[in-house]
């Protein structure tokens, strides 16, 4: 294996929640060997205390990582969310620190857009009250309130990966699709943009939310959401769990206003397999509640797997940070020959001429270089001959401005 600048033994990586052991397969085909394995997330005191050395953690939806997490993360280079929301990362406490967060946006799309259909179609034939009743040893052959999906209107709130998949795969099964977003999208098929959530709620047979988590959607489905809703239509979220107000969504339930629902995502969810959960909906046999596995199916995982392990390891190898959510995308070719320097700074005026003159005052040649910046950080990549790496760090590290400097060989 060829000497690198940081041995790939001492990068540690901190695996929580059960991502797929293709994670660690890429990671230990990459030589890294330095892995911690953990199947839950973890309470707060002790996800500080394991991130104070990672330099990667890598996590899916149910860990928070907050300011005050970050704020104990000394080394942390990079964060991957094995998973599409990223909701739960304070994605600017990241990037004021230089930190990059990754994610896997499309990986796990199919899987939601399956899930949500098959629970479409079972709600409206009545099948989980059925389900209970059979099971209690009791029996209910009856055809009322149970109908086909063919013909029926699907109302999609959000219509971005999922929502769009979600709206071909019902296209084909004879369903008609309308959908609302903030955003003017294209429409796939025969689906048409309506112009308000009211006027998809007056027509929809299956509403569907497919939004992500952020200030505009917390609590976005309520009291007079519920109540426009047609008396033999359905919910479904597997979105996020803060989307939907479940105590107006159960008290709905309980006024038999809505047919069912089907809620995969909830306000607080467990930690792990072998907690508690509590919601108010357990009551209602009309509800499908499933525990946040909308994307967990194996070829999902996989994926997912293999696809943040694989950022983490080209950011770490050779400083490309494509389609980071947070922070400047470079694409780099590889560096061949020469040692090559990431340089992360606050965005203000005179860094770079800064580092240019460092540069031509020790005579250092710059082979390459490299800059993209948003509006609070800059990300300078530049290759250098061997022999002036250590100077150029080390003079790098004095220019004002500075978050964090690295070489790479
Ligand atoms: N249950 C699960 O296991 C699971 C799996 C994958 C994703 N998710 C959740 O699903 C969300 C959506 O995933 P995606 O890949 O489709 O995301 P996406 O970013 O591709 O699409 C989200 C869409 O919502 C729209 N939107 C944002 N705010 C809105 C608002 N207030 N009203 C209407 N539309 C709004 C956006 O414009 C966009 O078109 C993710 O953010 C994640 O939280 C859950
Ligand atoms: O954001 C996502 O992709 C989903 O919510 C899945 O999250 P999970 O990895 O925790 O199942």
């Amino acid at each position: 294996m060829s000497t690198t600048s940081l041995d790939k033994s001492k990068i540690r990586i901190l695996l929580l929640e059960g991502v797929h052991q293709s994670a660690v397969d890429n990671f230990e085909r990459a030589g890294y060997s330095n892995i911690e394995y953990i199947k839950t997330a973890l309470p707060d005191d002790q996800l500080k205390e394991k991130i104070a050395d990672a330099h990667f953690v890598g996590i899916r939806s149910r860990t928070q990582l907050t300011e005050d997490v970050f704020a104990a993360a000394n080394k942390l280079m990079a964060v991957g969310c094995f998973c599409i929301g990223t909701n739960q990362v304070d994605l600017t406490a990241a990037l004021s620190r230089g930190i990059p967060v990754f994610n896997a946006p499309f990986s796990n799309t199919r899987s939601v857009a399956e899930l949500v259909l098959a629970e479409a179609i079972l709600l409206l034939r009545g099948i989980p009250e059925k389900n209970a009743v059979c099971h209690r040893g009791g029996w209910q052959k009856t055809a009322a309130n149970s109908f086909e999906i063919r013909g029926k209107t699907l109302g999609i709130i959000g219509y971005g990966n999922i929502g769009s998949q979600l709206s071909v795969i019902a296209e084909n099964l004879g369903m008609k699709v309308i959908f609302q977003d903030t955003v003017t999208k294209l429409p796939l098929g025969n689906a048409s943009q309506v112009n308000s959530l009211d006027e998809l709620l007056e027509q929809a047979d299956i509403v569907s939310l497919h939004v992500p988590e952020t200030p505009s959607t917390k609590y976005m489905f309520g009291k007079d959401q519920l109540a426009k809703m047609k008396p033999t239509s359905i919910l479904i979220n597997a979105s996020r769990g803060t989307v939907v107000d479940i105590e107006a969504l159960a008290q709905t339930l309980s006024e038999k206003k809505i047919l069912g629902a089907a809620i995969d995502v909830f306000p607080v969810e467990p930690r792990g397999n072998d907690e508690e959960f509590v919601s108010p909906l357990r009551e209602f046999d009309n509800v499908i509640l499933t525990p946040h596995i909308g994307g967990s199916t194996l070829e999902a995982q996989v994926n997912i797997g293999g696809e943040v392990s694989e950022k983490f390891i080209k950011y770490s190898d050779n400083g490309s940070t494509i389609s980071a959510v947070n922070f400047p995308e470079v694409a780099l070719p590889v560096h061949d020959n020469v040692h090559r320097i990431l340089h992360i700074h606050q965005n203000v005026p005179g860094v770079l001429s800064n580092i240019n003159n460092l540069f031509s005052a020790n005579n250092i040649n710059i082979c390459g270089q490299y800059l993209q910046t948003n509006n609070k950080i800059g990300y300078v990549v530049i290759d250098i001959d061997k022999a002036h790496s250590e100077l150029a760090l080390e003079k790098l590290r004095e220019v004002e401005g500075t978050i964090r400097c690295r070489v790479l060989y």
